[in-house]
């Protein structure tokens, strides 16, 4: 088993490795995974001009590349081991009939469209169940299956026996920054809201840097600390690649996509340009930690695995805590804002709106209802909780945009940006033969004719710099 990278699109379609190649790849991944995940049959099926508009962009015949890189995939003597995707696609492609008389989907929400077209040409009977609003697999091109099938009779699932009330009437309000407004009843009377006085409690946490920030604060009191999943599948590769541009050290970073930054401050424009969250939240965790990174990482690289019924906290993502339950479960404060997102939604025109604002709601809802017993809330959900947020009331359902086009508008985001780059750098160095690199407030200039004020972001600065050059 193994994931197919960047890198191995580089290698196999013999790019060359420059920065624009590798964006190309990026792009590439993500349109063969959407086929991987789709209900097309072949490549070509694909509508690849309104599905994935940017590829036009790179010059290239992004449909043969498609191919090449499934026909090298499927030999089995190839490099790169066969993904789960991989065999489901070619499960799909074999047209299967299996021999059931009944199939019970549970997790609908989040199938995809292989998988799907699978069940569809069975003869069996067949029972989906899920959860619309949990659907958080968007970013792996999952499709609500539960909006997918015709004529089948619904059964609303309204009453949850895992938790109470107070949790039951919060969760309906997250739903409705989205203008979801389900009926939702709690049936556990033992299940309330409140501060947690005493270990063992679930810590959940929206991102990866968010995990990493609950670990620095527990790991030197010694507490006992289990992951949900398993501590091996944690990654904080990101957080290191961003400390390497932090550092000044871009020749340590090694994810492809990040080695288009050649420093912090490229890094900071581009997240001022486009919505890549992952990363923003690996740059924030940088800033706050800064030179203490390396140690950190050493830290928590030596915490023992240990199992959930040994732990004081569990900690966990709210992806991994999906389909769980938690006597106590804690939030932190690492999801989207609640304001931003109820301003994204009320300022959306006509029918489509970005998944991934949805699915920053339903990952609130989702870690809102897996505790069975108490559950503190972080700052912002209380607030949500004592109505400081006006919700926005309106009937309004949004479809989601396609999933793919979203994904590959970060791609396009970073050609744009690195097209910008590579103009405005020679504009700089013919007009002031000056070169410019920032880490946090210091500044590094070849050529000062302006005083670096440190109270001033390193973005200002710069582009003070520039406008009075
Ligand atoms: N009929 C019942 N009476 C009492 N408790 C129940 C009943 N059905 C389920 N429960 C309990 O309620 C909790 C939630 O049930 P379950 O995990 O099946 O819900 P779910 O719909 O799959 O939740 P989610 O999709 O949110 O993870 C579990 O602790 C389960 O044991």
């Amino acid at each position: 088993m193994d994931t197919y990278r960047v890198n191995d699109v580089i290698t196999d379609l013999g790019l060359r490795r420059n920065e624009l190649n590798i964006i190309y790849a990026t792009t590439l991944l993500n349109v063969f995974n959407f086929y991987l995940h789709s209900e097309y049959m072949r490549i070509d099926d694909m509508p690849l001009s309104t599905l994935f508009k940017s590829w036009s962009h790179f010059g290239k015949d992004m449909p043969a590349d498609l191919n090449r890189l499934f026909k090298l995939q499927k030999n089995v003597n190839n490099h790169v081991g066969v993904s789960h995707d991989l065999y489901m696609k070619l499960f799909q492609l074999s047209k299967p009939k299996l021999d059931y008389d009944y199939i019970f989907v549970d997790e609908a929400q989040d199938l995809n469209g292989a998988i799907i077209d699978v069940i569809q040409n069975q003869d069996a009977k067949l029972m989906l169940v899920g959860d619309s609003y949990q659907q958080i697999y968007g970013f792996r091109l999952s499709i609500d299956a539960l909006n997918q099938f015709d004529g089948f009779k619904n059964y609303a699932l309204t009453n949850s026996f895992r938790f109470g009330p107070e949790t039951a009437e919060l969760a309906k309000k997250v739903l409705s920054i989205g203008y979801r407004t389900p009926q939702i009843f709690g049936l556990n009377k033992q299940q309330n809201i409140d501060k947690i006085t005493k270990y063992p409690y679930a810590y959940l946490c929206r991102s990866n840097a968010g995990i990493f920030d609950i670990l620095i604060q527990f790991m030197s009191k010694g507490t006992k600390i289990a992951f949900e999943g398993g501590k091996n599948s944690y990654n904080f590769s990101l957080i290191r690649d961003v400390y390497a541009l932090y550092n000044d050290e871009p020749q340590l970073v090694k994810n492809p996509q990040l080695k288009m930054f050649r420093d912090w401050y490229e890094l900071e424009t581009f997240l001022n340009t486009s919505g890549d969250r992952e990363l923003s939240a690996a740059v924030n965790i940088v800033d706050k930690y800064k030179d203490d990174i390396p140690k950190y990482l050493h830290e928590i690289h030596k915490l023992p695995d240990i199992p959930k019924e040994n732990a004081e906290i569990i900690l966990s993502t709210v992806h991994k805590a999906k389909g769980m339950e938690y006597d106590q479960v804690k939030l932190h404060n690492d999801f989207a804002e609640i304001g931003y997102l109820n301003k994204v939604i009320s300022e959306t025109e006509g029918d489509y709106i970005a998944g991934q604002t949805l699915e920053e709601i339903n990952l609130l809802y989702v870690a809102a209802t897996r505790s069975k017993h108490k559950l503190e809330l972080n700052e912002d959900l209380e607030k949500l909780r004592s109505k400081e947020y006006q919700i926005i009331d309106n009937t309004t359902n949004f479809k989601r945009r396609n999933v793919v086009e979203e994904i590959n508008e970060v791609e396009l985001a970073k050609y744009h940006f690195l097209k910008q780059k590579h103009s405005k750098t020679s504009n700089i160095k013919n007009k002031n033969n000056v070169k410019i690199t920032t880490v946090d407030n210091k500044i590094k200039i070849n050529n000062p004719t302006v005083v670096p004020n440190n109270r001033m972001s390193s973005y200002d600065f710069i582009k003070q710099y520039i406008k009075n050059n």
